[in-house]
């Protein structure tokens, strides 16, 4: 996420380090770095301008060259202007109403229809809301199909009436539907073009006016920098909507959208989109976001991420088969299956401080586990009960089986036994030989998993 925006600012912090005694000069060079990587993150110019001018404004106010930490301080100050610039403050969304109705607007591809989904599930898996999906592109039967598919994979309800013409209509229909069935969230889904025009303008307009939305939300994909912004513009004008959904962040965005937007349209980011997949979405916290772009990490994230996959009852499971010594290879895959809902290993690894920078070069797979799983699913369930049946000539099967090599089935079965042990270990009074046991591991082959 952001990655060349965090190592041009890395690069500009750099200036500093080299000085043994900091000046006005370098100071001055500091920040023209910062400005030109914004620019290059694509950040309009006068946003990119004025806020090195307040930085520089800071800096000078809070005496930075006299303080013992200079470089520390003026990295501060960045990190404080870039979460003001982000929006500040969290920002909710509000779901008062019965029902309490979200109305999507967008461009095509935006990423609207995936977006309605992870809210529904959001809602409804977080919130303990009855959520209903709306389906209300009239023009392309494939986006109605698009999310009843979508509703079905996340056990959400979708209202469509596909030989129904009028999006307003359909919308008022839906929400009576809503109110009758005992829904309390109504997601309305609307059409989208490929650029603004003026028709789709009146339409969603005209959505809007009838059905009061408590919600307003405009999805963009982060990827378009600046066209987004202006897009954003375009819609606000005619929508004064409540909140901006970024997409797609898992992918290779410059960061532009994300720095731009509150400035330009003054509406709060409110989530973002980081995959293809249902759980792909994060509420957005600009102060956690300013700091994964220094390359701080987001610590908090990664441990409320953990949280919400913990499950305590699983866990106490766990602790008696491990205990028992029974934990085997379907509870190893049990484990990879919560670590995967987490996040794709890229996105987690750059929520550890330090870590994006220092793996910036090591090429992470989308699905790190992918090799470990397959080696499981070609054993059998006795072998996976207990792994010392597998001897050499079954190793090379599996390795067959999978598509791996032998090396590989070999490693994920000493990495197994290892973390076998150590949880063993870990149950015993205070754990007291975990310390021996990981002083032991650190020639652990392979490291972590799906790194190349
Ligand atoms: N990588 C990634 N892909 C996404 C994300 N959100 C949506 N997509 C993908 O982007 C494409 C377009 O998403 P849709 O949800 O169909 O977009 P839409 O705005 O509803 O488009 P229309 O229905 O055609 O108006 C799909 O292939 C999605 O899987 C995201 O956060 N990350």
């Amino acid at each position: 996420m952001f990655d060349n925006l965090s190592d041009k600012l890395d690069k500009a912090f750099h200036i500093l380090k080299g000085h043994g005694k900091i000046t006005e000069v370098n100071v001055a060079d500091t920040l023209k770095e910062v400005r030109r990587a914004l620019l290059d993150a694509d950040v309009n110019f006068k946003i990119a301008k004025d806020f090195t001018a307040r930085v520089k404004e800071k800096a000078i106010g809070q005496d930075v060259l006299t303080t013992l930490q200079p470089g520390q301080l003026l990295v501060k100050l960045v990190k404080d202007e870039l979460t003001e610039l982000m929006g500040g403050d969290v920002a909710g969304i509000n779901l008062q109403g019965t029902p309490s109705v979200i109305l999507m607007s967008g461009l095509q591809g935006s990423g609207k229809t995936t977006f309605s989904g992870k809210l529904a599930n959001y809602l409804q898996t977080k919130k303990n809301k009855k959520p209903l999906l709306v389906a209300c592109d009239i023009y392309r039967p494939a986006a109605i199909n698009q999310l009843h598919v979508v509703g079905d994979q996340i056990g959400v309800e979708v209202y469509s009436e596909p030989e129904n013409k009028n999006p307003v209509e359909i919308a008022q229909n839906a929400i009576k539907h809503a109110k009758a069935n005992g829904f309390n969230i109504v997601i309305v889904d609307t059409a989208g073009r490929l650029a603004v025009d003026k028709e789709m303008m009146d339409e969603i307009a005209r959505v809007h006016k009838a059905i009061q939305p408590q919600e307003t939300l405009f999805v963009v994909d982060s990827m378009t920098g600046q066209d987004a912004v202006n897009t954003a513009k375009a819609f606000n004008d005619i929508l004064n909507f409540d909140g901006v959904i970024l997409t797609k962040l898992d992918g290779d965005t410059r960061g532009g959208a994300a720095l731009s937007i509150k400035s330009v349209v003054n509406k709060p980011i409110k989530f973002v989109g980081t995959g293809e997949k249902m759980e792909a979405i994060d509420v957005f916290y600009p102060d956690r976001m300013a700091e994964r772009i220094l390359g701080m990490g987001d610590v908090v994230s990664l441990v409320e991420r953990a949280q919400e996959q913990f499950d305590e009852e699983e866990a106490r499971k766990l602790q008696k088969k491990i205990a028992k010594n029974e934990f085997g290879f379907d509870d190893f895959l049990t484990q990879i299956q919560q670590v995967k809902k987490m996040g794709n290993m890229k996105d987690l690894v750059g929520m550890i401080p330090g870590a994006s920078k220092a793996m910036k070069d090591v090429e992470i797979e989308d699905d790190a586990f992918k090799h470990i799983e397959a080696i499981i699913h070609s054993m059998t369930p006795i072998e996976r009960k207990k792994p010392a049946l597998i001897d050499v000539k079954r190793k090379a099967r599996i390795a067959k089986g999978s598509g791996t090599k032998i090396e590989q089935v070999n490693q994920l079965m000493k990495q197994f036994d290892q973390m076998s042990k150590m949880m063993k270990m870990m149950q015993g009074p205070g754990g007291k030989n975990l310390m021996k046991m990981m002083g032991g591991m650190k020639g652990m082959p392979g490291g972590m998993p799906g790194m190349k």
